[in-house]
């Protein structure tokens, strides 16, 4: 089995409300979602994401929390991908539109699920409860889940 691609995702929370990108091009393009993305060699993966963050967002961070590993499968290809989840309830600059993302931010009973990846709206609440989880989706394409482990987990 080919080594899981490593990505991170970053999720930017403030009281009443988190921040969003609307993907504007690649993997995942025309879909809301955290900031996020490639690790790259001999970067940590914590490293990547305040990266990422900044490169899609303008946003710098000093404190990322860890509070989700997802593996995603998808049927008939060999990459499972393995996304390492991360929030900031603190941060500096303002939020940037970058050539990959145009940030917004959305209040927690407005988040767009229908227009974000079908496991958001499984892995959010514990996301916005701060609990620790770790899951495993098989997708079919990139819209019908085949099955799901979601599970809290004391730390990760
Ligand atoms: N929210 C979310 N859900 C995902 N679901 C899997 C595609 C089916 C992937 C993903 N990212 C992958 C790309 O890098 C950013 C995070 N982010």
């Amino acid at each position: 089995m080919l080594s899981p691609k490593l990505l991170t995702l970053v999720l930017v929370v403030q009281p009443g409300r988190v921040l969003l990108g609307m993907k504007k091009r690649g993997f995942g393009v025309g879909k809301w979602n955290g900031f996020g993305g490639k690790v790259q060699p001999g970067e940590t993966i914590e490293a990547a994401a305040k990266r990422e963050l900044l490169e899609e967002s303008g946003l710098t961070v000093d404190a990322l929390e860890k509070i989700g590993n997802i593996k995603f499968e998808f049927v008939g290809e060999t990459q499972l991908l393995d996304v390492h989840i991360f929030r900031a309830d603190t941060f500096s600059g303002e939020p940037t539109e970058s050539d990959e993302m145009r940030p917004q931010w959305f209040e927690l009973d407005k988040i767009p699920f229908s227009q974000m990846w079908a496991d958001d709206i499984l892995w959010f609440p514990l996301m916005l409860q701060k609990k620790k989880f770790v899951g495993y989706f098989t997708f079919q394409g990139h819209d019908v889940i085949l099955s799901q482990k979601l599970e809290e987990v004391e730390a990760l």
